[in-house]
């Protein structure tokens, strides 16, 4: 049918059918000629020509009043001065159907919509759902053919329109009937109708399920009206699109020369992080820290000055070093058994224990951007771990001395927290995972870099390496973590880890068989002694377990997304740009703008070249921050060609 109004041409040969039974939906903005088609298929509009046919019956031969089609306004239309069940028993009473039918089928509708309690309100004394479900009562009691909805849910607020989307699709399901919906809301129609026809300029542009829609656009205005999506505009050719100024990028098989687009839905965006160079060691450790802290409510942006040169990576090294030195002597006092031995230690922490930790809280600086630490100017590294020597000297030859217990234990009293929090959270991580079982496994947050891991840099990746060595997150989690420190510092801790934990399974493995005998197991628990001989027992490879560290090596090699490697390799590649693009995607981007909303961050990136923005999104937070340089792809399959 068409439907010209003056010059306006409203609808333009548009031809639909609609199954009986159908959920269907008339979508598109505003102007397009939805109203006017839901009023010809209502009889309150004739078509200048063309045909409307309900099971073959020629429907524009008859009234609108009786059609067997009601329509349910959007302004519901209820009689404000009538009780529930009169607004709803109107229609019926005029048909002067019998009172008991009308009483029946009242009740029954009533009960369809949940009203029953409410039926001798009047509209005044309902909310705005419930008059909604007055108006749908109504709609429904004469059991029409066809039931037509004007945006139906447009008067309620969000949460309630949610909830009665949900209703609406019960209903529909349960009384049979055919609904046409027409709506300007996109999520409305995808999430209410088994199919929708989008419209655009009075005609109608394509008619599909919603996920067709979705994945397999027709046309360029479907393609861009239905979801966010990437267009690029160029020319087919057997290696994919060429887009001026782009060059070819990845698509499906089209006809040669041929103009089109090509939409690539954000989520098919494949970013890739372009290998830091050498003085961006420090970011990649803030990187590695970032991944490590990944939560569920917040990007993690690392917000804050990073540190830039060759000296504030050297630097970061160097804290993460003295805080993991740090670390392990506190965690050998925290395995102090005998009283005295522990007093001893107590004593022997002094106010240079906490100028010591003090100082390695300088350095972490440098390294958690992301909690405000600005890195000041770099500073030598050799205080830290001086400190470190220090205390640890101080630890030994203190032992003895009692006499001013007082003031010391109190000074103490202050610096001891600092040590003492730092290293809480590393040893519940690692403890935590050796008891849970599998099933508790999978009921946590399966997968992911644990979020108490640590407190910052190489302890993170250490909980990280240790949980995934026992099963409690997956080798692609870690993986993740481990690729974004590879050029960094931090990579060291790993094989330093990875190492510790070989041996200390090995060890372990040796206690058992010898019914725990076990002189490593006092090695670990000796409180003072502990720290060292932990140490001297890592550094020695481990026979049976040799070749293990390769193995290990290996899998997180494996497990690294091919298109990072591809961006480490950028740096040291001759092949260059044809090697590149294969891993990495086609395009070099700048991110613009994260943000986080419905469980998924949305990347705003700029592309030299390309007008507007490119947009990606990923499941969770993202690890990318603006200013990030990234190189862009996806597969070809998972974009569309859209002739143009
Ligand atoms: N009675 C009329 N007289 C003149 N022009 C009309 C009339 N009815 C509709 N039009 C025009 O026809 C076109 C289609 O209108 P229609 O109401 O069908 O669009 P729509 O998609 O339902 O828009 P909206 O979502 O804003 O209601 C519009 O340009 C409108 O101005």
């Amino acid at each position: 049918m068409s439907r010209r109004f003056g010059e306006v041409t409203a609808l333009d040969s548009v031809s639909l059918e609609i199954q009986q039974g159908e959920f269907f939906a008339l979508l598109g903005p505003s102007g397009c000629g939805k109203t006017t088609l839901l009023r010809i298929l209502a009889g309150f509009e004739q078509p200048d020509d063309g045909a409307v046919r309900l099971d073959g019956e020629d429907l524009l031969q008859i009234p609108a009043h009786r059609r067997p089609i009601n329509l349910m306004f959007q302004s519901y239309a209820l009689f404000p001065h009538m009780t529930v069940e009169r607004n709803i028993a109107y229609g019926l009473e005029r048909e002067k159907l019998p009172k008991k039918e009308i009483g029946e089928r009242v009740a029954e509708v009533l009960e369809t919509v949940g009203l029953s309690a409410h039926a001798r309100r009047k509209p005044h004394q309902l909310s705005g759902g419930q008059r909604q479900r007055v108006a749908l009562a109504r709609a429904i009691v004469k059991r029409p053919r066809l039931l037509l909805l004007d945006e139906p849910l447009s008067a309620l607020d969000k949460k309630v329109r949610a909830e009665m989307q949900l209703e609406l699709k019960r209903l529909q399901h349960e009384v049979g009937i055919t609904f046409v919906v027409v709506t300007h809301d996109q999520e409305e129609a995808m999430s209410l109708a088994d199919r929708i026809a989008v419209m655009q300029g009075g005609k109608v542009e394509q008619v599909d399920a919603p996920i067709a829609l979705y994945d397999q656009p027709r046309t360029p205005f479907v393609a861009s009206f239905i979801g966010a999506n990437n267009i690029f505009s160029g020319k087919v050719t057997e290696g994919g699109l060429h887009v001026d100024g782009l060059g070819l990028l990845p698509a499906p098989k089209g006809a040669d020369g041929d103009a089109a687009l090509l939409a690539v839905r954000p989520e098919n965006i494949r970013l890739t992080q372009i290998a830091p160079k050498e003085e961006d060691a420090a970011d990649a450790a803030v990187e590695a820290k970032d991944a490590a802290e990944v939560t569920d409510d917040a990007v993690t942006t690392g917000e804050g000055a990073e540190p830039k040169t060759e000296e504030a990576a050297a630097e970061a090294a160097e804290a993460v070093e003295a805080k993991a030195d740090a670390e392990a002597e506190s965690k050998s006092e925290s395995d102090a058994e005998s009283r005295d031995e522990s007093e001893a230690k107590d004593e022997a922490k002094s106010e240079e224990t906490a100028e010591s930790a003090a100082e390695a809280e300088v350095k972490e600086g440098a390294v958690r951007t992301d909690e405000g630490a600005e890195p000041k100017a770099p500073k030598p590294a050799e205080p830290a771990v001086e400190a470190k020597t220090d205390t640890e000297a101080e630890a030994e030859s203190k032992s003895e001395s009692d006499a001013e217990a007082k003031d010391e234990s109190e000074a103490e009293a202050d610096s001891e927290p600092a040590v003492a929090d730092e290293a809480e959270p590393q040893g519940d991580a690692v403890s935590e995972a050796e008891p849970k079982t599998e099933a508790e496994d999978a009921d946590s947050t399966e997968g992911e870099a644990p979020a108490e891991a640590g407190t910052g840099d190489g302890e993170d990746l250490r909980a990280v390496v240790k949980s995934a060595m026992t099963g409690e997150v997956t080798a692609e989690a870690m993986a993740e973590v481990v690729s974004k420190a590879v050029a960094g510092v931090v990579a060291k801790v790993v094989a330093e880890v990875v190492t510790e934990v070989l041996a200390d399974n090995n060890a372990k493995a040796k206690a058992e068989e010898r019914d725990e005998t076990a002189p490593e197991t006092g090695a670990e628990t000796a409180p003072e002694t502990g720290a060292a001989a932990e140490t001297e027992t890592a550094q020695e490879p481990a026979p049976e377990t040799a070749d293990a560290p390769e193995t290990v090596a290996e899998t997180v090699a494996e497990a690294v997304p091919a298109q990072e490697q591809g961006a480490v390799a950028e740096s040291g590649n001759e092949n260059g740009a044809d090697a590149e693009r294969e891993t990495e995607g086609p395009l070099r981007g700048t991110v613009v703008d994260v943000s986080f909303y419905g469980g998924t961050s949305h990347i705003v990136l700029r592309v030299e070249g390309h007008e507007g923005h490119v947009l990606a999104a990923t499941q969770g937070s993202a690890r990318v921050k603006p200013g990030t340089e990234v190189a862009i792809g996806w597969d070809a399959a998972d974009a569309v060609l859209i002739p143009a």
